[in-house]
């Protein structure tokens, strides 16, 4: 059985992903020249390897068309609902680290956690006429934090597709869900994080998608113990 890995193939977890199959062993050579998609892994003659952006190996993996695959843990919560069924964590790589985070204006300094926030939210309607509108990306782990796990209902959240901070400023939404790593960019913009606001704390992991044809394959064990060997 063949078996595919998908590396990032451009963007933050580039280097640190080869460098983590560099240790474990699996040195990645690409097929052609250096700007290849496809990859192999030197000394492994059933491992194929496919250079993906970080968020198309989410895809991919809980698609199952791929085996194995360095990606965000925040995409890949992101991407599927219930996706602990479609794949396997197999090992957090230390690199890639970013917060997801609900953060509100410096201003609001009666709003600290997310009680406060649901009582903001309550308000909101009566006060303004319309919802608490929350700019993301991150659709999904936004309901699943404040609906089901905070029991608040009343928001809208506003699609942002990049520059997710300054939508509070420039009036486009209320408050933001988004990555922080640093801080510098909430900061800039005087935002906040809420005490009990981190949603996720993610890293770059190595996901297993989960598939029959794996079971008794001791293909897919070795290159979980080698990439966890070189940790
Ligand atoms: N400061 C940061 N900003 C954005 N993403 C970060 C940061 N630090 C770590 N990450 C992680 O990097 C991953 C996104 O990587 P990257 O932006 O290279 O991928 P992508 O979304 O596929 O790229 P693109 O948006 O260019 O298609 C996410 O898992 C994210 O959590
Ligand atoms: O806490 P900090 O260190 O300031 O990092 C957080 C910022 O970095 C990312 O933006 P970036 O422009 O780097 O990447 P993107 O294109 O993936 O949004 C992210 O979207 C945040 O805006």
């Amino acid at each position: 059985m063949t078996i595919t890995i998908a590396l990032p193939s451009k963007g933050r977890m580039k280097d640190d992903a080869s460098a983590i199959f560099e240790r474990a062993g699996m040195p990645i050579t690409a097929v052609g020249n250096d700007r290849s998609y496809r990859g192999r892994v030197e000394g492994w003659d059933d491992v194929e390897v496919a250079f993906l952006s970080a968020s198309e190996i989410s895809r991919e993996l809980g698609n199952g068309t791929v085996d194995f695959g360095v990606t965000g843990e925040d995409l890949m919560r992101e991407g599927f609902a219930e996706v602990d069924k479609r794949v396997e964590f197999c090992a957090r790589l230390g690199f890639g680290h970013a917060d997801v985070v609900v953060a509100v204006p410096e201003i609001w300094l009666d709003v600290e956690t997310m009680a406060d926030l649901g009582d903001v939210a309550a308000d909101f309607r009566a006060r303004h006429s319309r919802r608490l509108a929350i700019a993301t990306k991150y659709w999904r782990l936004t309901q699943q934090f404040f609906s089901s796990q905070h029991g608040i209902q009343l928001y809208r959240i506003v699609e942002s597709l990049g520059a997710t901070e300054g939508a509070p400023a420039s009036g486009s939404a209320d408050i933001i869900v988004d990555i922080t790593s640093t801080g510098s960019t909430l900061r800039a913009n005087h935002l906040k994080v809420l005490q009990d606001g981190v949603i996720l704390h993610s890293q770059a992991c190595l996901v297993r998608a989960r598939k029959e044809s794996h079971a008794g394959e001791p293909a897919v064990q070795a290159i979980i113990e080698a990439v966890r060997a070189a940790l």
